[in-house]
């Protein structure tokens, strides 16, 4: 999708998209990054903060119990530590529209992007302080967003020491480093925690300043590509089925987990 400053607009479109979900016989939708909200500038990304029990988390939950699809919301604006500060928080409602947890990005994005946008996120957004897995009719979800690709030990621990079977990677990548990077990172994140990756993405212009890589992808534990969207301005859902009994043979010819024990034995590694 492509959020813009507006978010009656942006709601009524993953409104379409939940439909779509729902109609295509799927239990969860995976919304990205900035689902309900781009700004223009920093103001108004602080600006539209709510708490996670506010109105605008309302209607996402009124829209998870009627469409009876498990959302994840990507990266949502939740009122911060202070008036200058949102936490952009990654949040997880069941299909009677509950909160079930929810996560805050850790890893801010402030870069000067080569060819691309000066983008300070920590000016406005406060970083959060834990990982966070949580079950869903999907599998068990890690739960990221954006930037945090860039950081494996994050996916390590998530896989290895709480469970993960599928990372989410909801992004609004820039267009300069999502050419060089996005399948690049997302499909070794897939192979070296041998789990699965749904990477809901942001695509296209969303006001003068902003444009995002879009390219969203879904990769199973071997790194294969099950679902994607090419149209980098369109939007629309990409749809796959998880085969966990692939997942589990590749983990038992391969047994990364283990090796990963034995080889932080042999390093002194805690
Ligand atoms: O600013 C907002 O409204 C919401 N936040 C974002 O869009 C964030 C921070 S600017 N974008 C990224 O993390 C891009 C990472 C990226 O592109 C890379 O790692 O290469």
């Amino acid at each position: 999708m492509t959020s813009v400053g507006d978010q009656e607009a942006n709601f009524a479109t993953c409104q379409r998209l939940a439909v779509e979900a729902k109609e295509a016989g799927c239990c969860m939708l995976f919304l990205p990054e900035c689902c309900s909200f781009i700004g223009r500038n920093q103001q108004e990304t602080v600006s539209v903060g709510e708490p996670l029990n506010g109105p605008a988390m309302a209607r996402f939950q009124d829209l998870a119990r009627s469409t009876g699809v498990w959302l994840s919301l990507g990266g949502f604006q939740e009122t911060g530590p202070d008036p200058d500060h949102i936490y952009n928080t990654h949040v997880i409602l069941d299909a009677d529209g509950a909160l079930v947890t929810s996560y805050r990005k850790v890893h801010l994005f402030n870069v000067e992007v080569h060819n691309g946008p000066v983008l300070m996120e920590a000016r406005s957004t406060a970083p959060g302080t834990q990982l966070i897995a949580c079950d869903s009719p999907a599998g068990r979800l890690g739960l990221t967003v954006c930037y945090d690709l860039r950081f494996p030990e994050v996916y390590q621990r998530l896989a290895f020491e709480h469970g993960a079977e599928i990372m989410l990677v909801p992004s609004a990548f820039t267009k300069a480093t999502g050419e060089a990077h996005w399948e690049l990172l997302l499909r070794a994140r897939a192979v070296e925690t041998q789990c699965f990756v749904i990477a809901a993405a942001q695509a296209g212009k969303h006001n003068e300043k902003r444009e995002s890589y879009g390219h969203a992808l879904i990769i199973d534990p071997w790194g294969d590509i099950i679902g994607k969207l090419d149209d980098p301005h369109a939007t629309g859902i990409a749809v796959a089925d998880l085969d966990f009994a692939k997942m589990a043979k590749i983990r038992e010819r391969m047994p990364i987990k283990n090796h990963r024990e034995q080889g932080k034995t042999c390093l002194g590694w805690k």
